[in-house]
């Protein structure tokens, strides 16, 4: 992953404040990565692009369009943490079709890899929004690495933090993503994003969701499975509820 540096290594010049070019010059390079892995074939051309494009690189998405006066850029009310692999994409897109739900299509990991340039570097990243909007992103490796609960204490300690386990916690919000919304594939064997009105053709993300899964000997399952049934125990304690993972 290339790394975004304000200071040129070994320049003499000092350090310059972050401006909005960086900022476009960073969401570019790390557009891959930002986008998940988004830019695969499948998820061209289908007519669905405004969804992550909006983010990065639309006017709309306010890295380079100006506020009009009632839309502001506020710091993440929820937070998709993890787990990796768990979803979370796919989350966080049909949560994207709730008119109340604006979210950064692109993963920001600030609270792990981008921390050090702060918070109005994060709120920039932002989707404008309105009142009675909420504000959202996902960067599924908060869940592994151990700083982050503490720096988003420290942002809020209101913010709302969302665990992709099997069942998604939803955020109490009014009834408007329906079964209209999902379309089945088979060959993917998930249901994909569909938008009732107008003709697109349903979403399924990239071709980095749905992939073949390799055969894997028995007693290597058998040994994830003893590794892990100590860590399922507690889980199914703190949370309530017996997933029935082993
Ligand atoms: N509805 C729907 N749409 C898209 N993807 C779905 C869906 N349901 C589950 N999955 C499976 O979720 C896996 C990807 O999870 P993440 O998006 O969390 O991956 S990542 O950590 O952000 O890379 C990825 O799993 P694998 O294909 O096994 O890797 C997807 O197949």
């Amino acid at each position: 992953t290339p790394t975004f540096m304000m200071e040129e290594r070994g320049s003499r010049n000092p350090p310059r404040p972050l401006q909005k070019q960086d900022l476009e010059m960073f969401l570019k390079s790390q557009s891959r990565d930002l986008l998940n892995n988004e830019s695969d074939a499948d998820s061209k051309g289908d007519g669905w692009e405004e969804n992550k494009g909006d983010v990065v690189y639309d006017e709309d998405s306010g890295v380079a369009g100006a506020l009009n006066g009632s839309e502001t850029k506020k710091l993440p009310q929820a937070i998709i943490i993890g787990v990796k692999k768990g979803g979370t994409r796919a989350l966080l897109e049909f949560l994207r079709l709730h008119p109340d739900i604006r979210a950064v299509g692109a993963e920001p990991h600030f609270f792990d890899r981008n921390y050090e340039k702060g918070l109005e570097w994060y709120r920039e990243l932002m989707p404008e929004t309105q009142e009675g909007q909420l504000t959202m992103e996902k960067t599924p490796s908060y869940f592994v690495t151990k700083e982050v609960p503490g720096r988003i204490h420290a942002m809020s300690k209101d913010t709302k933090l969302i665990v992709v386990v099997r069942d998604p916690h939803f955020l109490g919000l009014r009834r408007e993503v329906t079964h209209k919304h999902f379309h089945f594939n088979p060959a993917k064997g998930f249901p994909c994003l569909k938008r009732p009105e107008g003709n697109s053709k349903p979403h399924c993300l990239g071709k980095t969701k749905g992939r073949t899964h390799p055969n894997i000997d028995p007693d290597v399952i058998q040994r994830l499975q003893d590794f892990y049934k100590p860590f399922n125990k507690k889980f199914y304690q703190m949370t309530g509820h017996d997933f029935g993972w082993d």
